[in-house]
């Protein structure tokens, strides 16, 4: 599993995480809400080893992971689909996928490109299609069947579904859905509330830096209103 506890970082002079603490269980979908320049993305880049530790734990799989650059992480299962999705442009659909396809935990059952085209059949249409004339939401798919070719036992959304049409919008929530069911672990960071609601097992909200709320599915119908207020809709 995957804890984080009062995890501090930030940038030159300006701390930005003052502490954020929240766990993911092997075969949850959690969320981390809040609004813009909240501290989520720098939350992520904390945990992967992108953005130095100035306090807290982070803890992987019973391993002690605070301040351990990105190969580690990553070698520990932790797979992210980055905000901007940063595929590589120049390369094809297919050698964006097999260029860090990895399945360091082993499983039988491990993705594999023939399994990511089944997700996404658009990937297969465009596989020699160069990466960077792909539509935003097929850059979105890509970096998804990007990350899951490294086999994570968590991935990691950042603003899946941000600046993408309604229709491609629903396409990848679905396919959220099904990975899910499916028993994948997930972290999404968004702010599309009444999606999230009806995707994630657990919610956790960061305000200014801070962990500030946090529940289930029950507890978030109770302090629908108070959340509505952190998420800003
Ligand atoms: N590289 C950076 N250098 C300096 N400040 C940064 C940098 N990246 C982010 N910040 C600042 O840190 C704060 C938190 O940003 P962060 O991206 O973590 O927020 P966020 O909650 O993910 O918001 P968004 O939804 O807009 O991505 C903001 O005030 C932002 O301006």
């Amino acid at each position: 599993m995957l804890s984080v506890e009062e995890l501090q970082a930030g940038y030159g002079h300006s701390q930005v995480l003052f502490d954020i603490s929240f766990e993911v269980a092997k075969g949850e979908c959690v969320t981390l809400m809040g609004r813009n320049g909240m501290g989520k993305t720098t939350s992520i880049k904390t945990i992967m080893g992108l953005v130095p530790a100035r306090g807290g734990k982070v803890t992987i799989s019973g391993h002690p992971m605070t301040g351990q650059p990105p190969e580690r992480v990553a070698r520990l299962g932790v797979g992210l689909v980055p905000e901007g999705r940063q595929i590589f442009s120049t390369l094809t659909v297919r050698e964006n996928l097999v260029a860090t396809a990895a399945n360091r935990q082993k499983y039988a059952d491990g993705w594999t490109l023939e399994r990511v085209y089944e997700l996404f059949p658009r990937m297969r249409e465009r596989a020699e299609q160069n990466a960077g004339t792909l539509s935003g939401g097929e850059q979105q798919m890509l970096a998804i069947g990007r990350a899951l070719m490294t086999n994570p036992w968590l991935l990691i959304l950042d603003e899946a579904t941000e600046g993408l049409a309604p229709v491609i919008r629903a396409e990848i929530w679905d396919v959220i859905g099904k990975l899910r069911a499916a028993g994948q672990s997930i972290l999404l960071v968004d702010k599309n509330l009444a999606v999230l609601k009806r995707l994630a097992d657990r919610h956790y909200i960061i305000e200014k830096g801070r962990s500030v709320w946090s529940g289930n599915g029950a507890d978030l119908d109770r302090d629908y209103e108070q959340v509505q207020g952190y998420v800003g809709i």
